[in-house]
C-alpha cells in the first residue's frame, strides 16, 4: 500500500475514573489507505467510538488520556496545537457521530446550518455557499433539495436527517470521513440506502472512510478492510474477503456464527464482555473462547500473528504463533461466508 492517509499505532486511550483506570483502547494499530473503506467492528463496549474519537482527539482529557501515534497524511495528530487540530477537524476529517442529536441544531433550518458549515471552512459568499449547500443536499439524496433548504431538522425523517448529517460532515470537502454507527438507528431499508450513499460518495470524492459498526452485514456490504476489536484490543485485521472466507480469530468466527442466515438459528456468543476496569490476563477473549488453552490465560494479549503470507491478514491468537496448529480451531466450524458477500447490501 502507498503511504496510508491515516496510520494509528499502539493507540492507548484510558479513562481515569473513581472506580479505577478504564483501558478503553489498549494498543490498537491499523491504517486507512487513500480511497479505502475500513470498518472497525466489535461488540458494544469494545472501544470503537473511543478509537474513532481519539483519532481527532475528541476524547476529553482528563478524564481521558491518549497515547501512541496517530499520523494523518504524515502529520503527528497527538502533537498538534489546538489551532492545527481545529483545522484538521474542520477541513480534512468529517465526523458523523454515533449520537446524532448533537449534529443538527433544532432551532435552525438545515440550509442555514449547512451554509454556516461551508462558510466556516471555505471562502465563499452566502450565495455560493447556498448553491453548494443545495448541491450537497441533492448529492446525499434529499429529494427536491432546494425546496427543503428552509426546513427544520424535525421536518426530516430519520433516514433523511442522517443524510443531512452526512452532508454536514462533507461540507468541508474532507479527505477522511469517520462515520460511527451511521445506520444503527434506522430501519433496514433506510440503512441500505445510507450505506449505498457512503459507497457512492467514497467513489465519487475518492474519500477514505473509517466506518464503525457492530453489524457484520454492514461490513460485508461496504468494507475494503476490517479491524475486529474486542475489549480495546485488535483481535484480527483482514481484507473483507479474507475475513469472510477465512476468518482466523475465534472471536471473529464467533461473531460470524451470530449472523442470521436462512435456515439457521441466530446464535449469541456465550458469556459477557470483560470488566473494563479489570480485564483478564492473556487473550481478552479467553474466558469465552472454546479453544482456550493454558497459554491463552497468561501474560499479555498475543501479538498479531500473520495468518497469510501477505501480512494483510493477522490474528491476535496463540494458535497462529510458533508451535501451534491453527487447523485445530479452523476445522471446528466452517462455512461462514455470507450469502452474496460480494458488495451486495444487506
Ligand atoms: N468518558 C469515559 N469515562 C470512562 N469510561 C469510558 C468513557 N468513555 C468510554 N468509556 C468506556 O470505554 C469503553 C469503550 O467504549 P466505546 O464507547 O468506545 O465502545 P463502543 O465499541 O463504541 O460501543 P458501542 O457499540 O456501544 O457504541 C467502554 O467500557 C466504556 O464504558
Ligand atoms: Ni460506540
Amino acid at each position: 500500500m502507498s503511504d496510508p492517509l491515516l496510520s494509528v499505532r499502539d493507540l492507548e486511550t484510558v479513562f481515569h475514573t473513581d472506580e479505577g483506570t478504564v483501558r478503553a483502547v489498549d494498543g490498537v494499530s491499523f491504517d486507512v489507505g487513500r480511497g479505502e473503506i475500513v470498518c472497525l467492528v466489535g461488540e458494544s463496549g469494545s472501544g470503537k467510538t473511543v478509537t474513532a474519537e481519539s483519532v481527532t482527539r475528541l476524547v476529553e482529557t482528563p478524564p481521558g488520556e491518549i497515547s501512541g501515534d496517530v499520523l494523518f497524511d504524515g502529520a503527528d495528530v497527538l502533537a498538534m496545537t489546538d489551532g492545527e487540530l481545529r483545522a484538521l477537524r474542520g477541513n480534512r476529517i468529517g465526523h458523523v457521530f454515533q449520537n446524532p442529536q448533537g449534529a443538527l441544531n433544532p432551532v435552525y433550518t438545515v440550509g442555514w446550518q449547512l451554509v454556516e458549515a461551508i462558510r466556516l471552512h471555505q471562502d465563499a459568499t452566502r450565495r455560493e455557499a447556498r448553491e453548494r449547500a443545495v448541491t450537497l443536499l441533492d448529492r446525499v439524496g434529499i429529494p427536491e433539495a432546494a425546496g427543503r433548504f428552509d426546513d427544520y431538522p424535525h421536518e426530516f425523517s430519520g433516514g433523511m436527517k442522517q443524510r443531512v448529517v452526512i452532508a454536514m460532515a462533507l461540507a468541508s470537502n474532507p479527505d477522511l470521513l469517520i462515520a460511527d454507527e451511521p445506520t444503527t438507528a434506522l430501519d433496514v431499508t433506510t440503512q441500505a440506502g445510507i450505506l449505498q450513499l457512503l459507497v457512492d460518495l467514497q467513489d465519487e470524492y475518492d474519500l477514505s472512510v473509517l466506518l464503525i459498526t457492530h453489524d457484520l452485514g454492514v461490513v460485508a456490504a461496504v468494507a475494503d478492510r476490517v479491524v475486529v476489536l474486542y475489549a480495546g484490543k485488535v483481535m484480527e485485521r483482514a481484507t473483507v474477503t479474507a475475513l469472510f472466507d477465512d476468518p482466523a480469530h475465534p472471536y471473529t468466527r464467533a461473531l460470524l456464527r451470530c449472523l442470521p442466515r436462512p435456515g439457521r438459528q441466530m446464535e449469541a456468543i456465550g458469556g459477557d464482555l470483560p470488566d473494563p476496569n479489570d480485564p483478564p490476563a492473556g487473550c481478552r477473549f479467553h474466558p469465552r473462547c472454546p479453544h482456550a488453552i493454558e497459554e491463552c490465560r497468561q501474560g499479555e494479549q498475543p501479538p498479531l500473528y500473520d495468518v497469510a503470507a501477505d501480512s494483510a491478514h493477522a490474528a491476535s491468537c496463540v494458535y497462529y504463533g510458533p508451535n501451534h496448529d491453527p487447523t485445530a480451531i479452523r476445522d471446528a466450524e466452517t462455512e461462514f461466508a455470507l450469502d452474496g458477500n460480494s458488495g451486495e447490501l444487506p
